[in-house]
């Protein structure tokens, strides 16, 4: 009997499964926990990062659990020394186990900072092990990816962005997470007809040079087009001579017009996208189609729609798939998932750190919260990362993480609002699922937060990200013993 299920247990490291098998056989299983998920680095050379792949993580937990052929299936794994790596009593646990976390998170389409938590996971140390890997998977690609959007689509300046990755994506998964980031991050629509089915994003598409291939010629191809969907007719005019194309789509357009139809526009593929959009908008406006579109695609990404912006491409709608999807110049976000407080015998939290010889590796230590200051005028001032273990004073104190000897403060009269919400409480779904588009605008509307300063694509004006006075001091404290320490071990 196979009863499939939808659980993704093993889809972890194994060396979270040996170290839940560890903390099982010392007896720390049930030992209380606090991990953080953030990021270390602004990816693409940028200043910000858009949360994404909050959903997923949630579904993933809601359905968490070892089914019988999980647990038949690490029964088989074997050794070093040939003999089963997992004991029968250890797997029996696991057979039985049901989440009993606590997990706060920043909500989907946040606009974040380096050394914010995403994520912060609280309770037994086994099961906040147990999900690590998963959980950074999600939400690494899918921050990544809407930020790449989030990028694409400033540089389109208002201009439709259509997310046209699927053929090129990292696989099919890849396809449908990216499709969906790149909805939270601001694309229009999808040509991913499962994504859209999945996830409600609207889907569009124009056609393919192959259609017109087909025919045995290009008039003949747009007009038999504009029989089967006259109310959909993007033509893809590069075939064979582009501007030609552009006056074959103008004809059947034409056409279309008299018998009480809309051509939407035309597709450029192909050669100087400049030149030829304004060439082509030209002919489209002396034929009476100004509100006409002209679609662009062609290894797309925001550097170059820029740069086609600049150079007053008459482009109106930008197909973007490749460099978007793949997150082509930096594939991968560095987020990480970092142990900052254990409960020790006597339920007191005790902070860790771990430190590196690179100061912006080390870890901070506490369980923390992400609050972030508003002025009057609605915009983002700056971010403190603070320990809820410690109470705040009246008025905060905020050292700055890149530069401690700049400090800001925030008295009382200043708005705020903490980031990190709360989404499971001992197992319990207690937030919100929130739909797709409604991700989506807050990610449009906290984008207008933050000044075009700190959003620009490259060597952007850093936003202030500081840690709470109390916080920074204990971090200092805690880097300092641990030199003491390894200095002393040194000695001795
Ligand atoms: N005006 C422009 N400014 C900067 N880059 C452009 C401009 N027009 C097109 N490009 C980019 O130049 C690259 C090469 O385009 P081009 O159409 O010449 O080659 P291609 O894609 O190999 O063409 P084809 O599909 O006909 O083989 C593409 O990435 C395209 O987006
Ligand atoms: O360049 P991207 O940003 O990845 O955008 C998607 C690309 O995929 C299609 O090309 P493809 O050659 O696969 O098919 P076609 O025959 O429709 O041009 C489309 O024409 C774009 O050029
Ligand atoms: O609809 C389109 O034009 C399209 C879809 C996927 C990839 N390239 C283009």
């Amino acid at each position: 009997m196979n009863a499939s299920s939808n659980s993704l247990a093993l889809l972890t490291d194994l060396y979270e499964l040996t170290m839940a098998y560890g903390y099982w056989k010392c007896g720390k299983a049930e030992q209380s926990a606090a991990f953080h998920l953030f990021f270390r680095k602004s990816p693409f050379q940028g200043g910000y990062a858009i949360a994404a792949g909050l959903e997923p993580v949630l579904e993933f937990l809601r359905s968490f659990r070892f089914e019988t052929e999980d647990i038949a299936y690490l029964a088989t794994i074997l050794g070093n020394d040939g003999r089963p790596l997992f004991d029968a009593d250890f797997l029996q646990y696991l057979a039985e186990l049901e989440l009993t976390l606590d997990l706060d998170a920043i909500p989907e389409g946040t606009v974040v900072f380096p050394h914010e938590p995403l994520l912060r996971v609280c309770g037994p140390i086994l099961q906040c092990q147990l999900i690590e890997t998963a959980m950074l998977n999600m939400i690494n690609f899918q921050s990544l990816i809407a930020t790449k959007a989030s990028r694409v689509v400033m540089a389109a300046q208002g201009d439709a962005v259509l997310e046209f990755g699927l053929r090129r994506a990292q696989g099919i998964d890849g396809g449908l997470a990216a499709s969906r980031a790149a909805y939270i991050g601001g694309c229009a629509a999808t040509s991913n007809v499962l994504a859209g089915k999945r996830f409600g994003i609207p889907v569009k598409g124009t056609h393919a040079h192959s259609w017109v291939m087909s025919f045995d010629s290009e008039p003949e191809s747009f007009a038999a087009y504009a029989d089967a969907m006259p109310n959909n007719c993007v033509f893809l005019v590069d075939t064979y001579d582009t501007l030609q194309g552009v006056r074959h789509a103008v004809e059947v357009g034409q056409r279309l017009r008299d018998a009480g139809h809309r051509m939407v526009g035309i597709r450029l593929d192909s050669g100087d996208l400049a030149w030829l959009s304004i060439e082509a908008r030209k002919i489209l406006n002396a034929a009476g189609f100004p509100d006409a579109v002209i679609v662009a695609s062609n290894d797309l990404d925001e550097r170059l729609i820029q740069s086609l912006k600049f150079q007053g491409a008459a482009i109106t709608v930008w197909g973007v798939g490749t460099k978007l999807v793949t997150a082509y110049e930096q594939p991968a976000l560095g987020g990480v998932y970092k142990l900052g407080a254990i409960k020790d015998e006597s339920e007191q939290w005790q902070p860790r750190i771990k430190v590196s010889e690179q100061l912006i590796k080390t870890s901070t230590p506490g369980i923390q919260q992400v609050r972030r200051y508003v002025g009057g005028d609605g915009m983002a001032i700056a971010d403190m990362i603070y320990n809820e273990l410690h109470p705040l004073p009246e008025t905060c104190v905020a050292v700055d993480f890149q530069d401690p000897t700049h400090r800001s403060q925030f008295d009382a009269t200043v708005a705020f609002e903490d980031l990190l919400k709360p989404m499971i409480r001992r197992g319990d779904f207690v937030g919100r699922s929130i739909p797709l588009d409604e991700i989506r605008n807050r990610a449009l509307a906290q984008l207008q937060q933050f000044d075009r300063t700190i959003l620009r694509l490259d060597h952007p004006h850093r936003y202030r990200v500081g840690l709470e006075e109390a916080l920074h001091d204990l971090k200092a404290e805690m880097v300092l013993e641990s030199r003491q320490r390894s200095k002393a071990g040194d000695e001795a």
